[in-house]
């Protein structure tokens, strides 16, 4: 296998444009192209304000600065880099199916068949193929089909090399992963591609860390990780139900457990429920692969974590509504954060799109601020519910670019993502510019209730009545 000069990725979202920086800044060697059919998204990677990139993540745009216009570009000539490079990522997106057969819980695979057969249709030099989409196990088999036939005599070793970054830490993870996973073919070309790509991860990463397997166990370990995650999360939320009921107090349950070192401390943290593209995504992939194979007791056990999931989200609207009198119609309730996490601007699958609909049910006016969201797409995630037509969310959903604003005159605030501004800003103020009793609903548990309630509020957290 000759040296890898040139290196394609498919897909410039949030783990093709961030995973292609960083190895483009590691491996100034290499040519890194990374595109898109989305000409929108591709002129805003090549934005000469770095800072205007499409995807907000701390230190990406020093990363991209560094390395952009010396090799690392972005752009929507799609065969031309498929043609000229050695190695080819397919970063699409594997959307939850909406039609069909496995609509609502396998993945759809459009874009990646599309991608193979365009690999295909364009490759006149043998190539890699790398798989760092998320991928159902056995996608690489449909993969190599496509590839394989093409008549042309070109050669492809097909690689699994999923991708673990974090939103909101995606630098942080990528320049230091806990592991990297690479699955490829027991043959000698097969050895031969994971080397390749090894060589490359070596050029930072140590190589004790970069973990090859077969392809099936790389594919399958990325939803078995995610499962693994999400379980963990919905675990503690059903004990955050428990605490409520009975005086214990989430926070000290989760310390308790969690110095335990076979259980961890990590991902114990109770919430108003888990959001990002990912956990459920990948959760119900795995459910659909497990009964697509029989499994009904594995279907349903995994399944277990989405319906608690889905529980905690609509568990913390309904007491919202229950501690507002159970009226809320016509009530101003102000929303600190709209993202499924902080420090990135990703809304996909966030809390607040779900706790929001519930409330705006009950005819609710709702007020966001989000540091990182704008109103264009907090009115796109509400709208794309289609629970209400798009004019009655625009009139009953108005988005603030001041965290003040937003909360003056309401009846109760709703914190749902752990921005660290919030836990920073004065009070006192923002109680005295509301209605009393002025309640806040602490969906992340990140501010200091006790400071909160010295000052007159009315606080309610996740998992523990002090
Ligand atoms: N977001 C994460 O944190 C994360 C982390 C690990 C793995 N993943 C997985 O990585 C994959 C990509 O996720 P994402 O969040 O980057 O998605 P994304 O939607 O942000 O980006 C995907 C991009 O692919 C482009 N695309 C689709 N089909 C194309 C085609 N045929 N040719 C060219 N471009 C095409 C889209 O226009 C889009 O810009 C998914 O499988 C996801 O599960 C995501
Ligand atoms: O103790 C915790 C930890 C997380 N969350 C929530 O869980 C969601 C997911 O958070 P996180 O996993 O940190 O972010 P993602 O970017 O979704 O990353 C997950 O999904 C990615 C996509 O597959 C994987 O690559 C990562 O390894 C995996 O952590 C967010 O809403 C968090 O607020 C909690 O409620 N409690």
């Amino acid at each position: 296998m000759k040296n890898i000069t040139k290196i394609c990725c498919i897909g410039a979202g949030y783990v093709g444009g961030p995973t292609m920086a960083v190895i483009a800044n590691k491996c100034p060697h290499i040519q890194v192209t990374v595109v898109d059919l989305n000409e929108a998204r591709i002129a805003a990677w090549n934005d000469v304000d770095t800072d205007n990139i499409p995807v907000y993540e701390p230190g990406l745009s020093e990363v991209v600065a560094e390395a952009r216009g010396r090799n690392l570009f972005f752009s929507t000539a799609v065969d031309d880099a498929i043609a000229e490079a050695d190695m080819i990522f397919i970063s699409v997106n594997t959307p939850t199916k909406t039609y069909g057969a496995g609509k609502g819980m396998g993945a759809d695979l459009k874009y990646i068949e599309l991608c193979a057969r365009q690999i295909a249709r364009v490759s006149m030099t043998d190539k890699i193929i790398v798989e760092k989409s998320t991928l159902p196990v056995r996608t690489a088999e449909a993969v190599r089909d496509i590839l394989h036939n093409t008549g042309k005599g070109v050669k492809f070793q097909v690689l699994s090399n999923p991708e673990f970054l974090a939103e909101g830490t995606a630098v942080a993870d990528l320049f230091n992963p806990d592991r990297v996973l690479i699955g490829g073919d027991s043959t000698e070309e097969g050895q031969e591609a994971i080397q390749a790509l090894v060589d490359i991860y070596n050029n930072w990463i140590p190589r004790e860390r970069i973990l090859t397997t077969n392809v099936w166990s790389s594919e399958l370990s990325k939803l078995v990780a995610n499962a693994f995650l999400a379980q963990r999360i919905s675990s503690i939320n059903s004990i955050s139900e428990l605490c409520e009921k009975t005086e214990a107090d989430v926070n000290e349950v989760a310390r308790a457990i969690g110095t335990d070192s076979r259980i961890g401390s990590k991902f114990l943290k109770a919430s108003v429920g888990f959001g990002g593209s990912c956990f459920q995504k990948d959760i119900l992939n795995l459910v659909y692969i497990s009964r697509s194979f029989g499994l009904q007791e594995v279907a349903d056990y995994w399944e277990q974590v989405i319906i608690m999931n889905d529980h905690q989200k609509k568990r913390f609207a309904l007491n919202m509504i229950k501690s507002l009198y159970n009226t809320i119609s016509g009530k101003k309730i102000a929303f600190l954060g709209w993202a499924f996490k902080k420090d990135t601007n990703d809304t996909r699958e966030s809390a607040a799109i779900y706790v929001a609909d519930e409330l705006l049910n009950e005819q609710a006016r709702i007020r966001v601020y989000d540091p990182k969201v704008n109103s264009d797409q907090i009115f796109g995630d509400l709208n794309y519910l289609q629970t209400r037509k798009p004019e009655e969310n625009a009139s009953n959903v108005k988005v603030f670019e001041d965290p003040y604003r937003a909360c003056e005159n309401a009846h109760a605030i709703a914190i749902l993502t752990e921005w660290d501004e919030f836990k920073d800003y004065d009070w006192q103020r923002i109680y005295d510019s509301m209605l009393k009793p002025a309640k806040v609903f602490d969906g992340r548990n990140l501010l200091d209730a006790d400071k909160l309630r010295k000052i007159g509020f009315k606080v309610q957290s996740i998992g523990t009545t002090s």
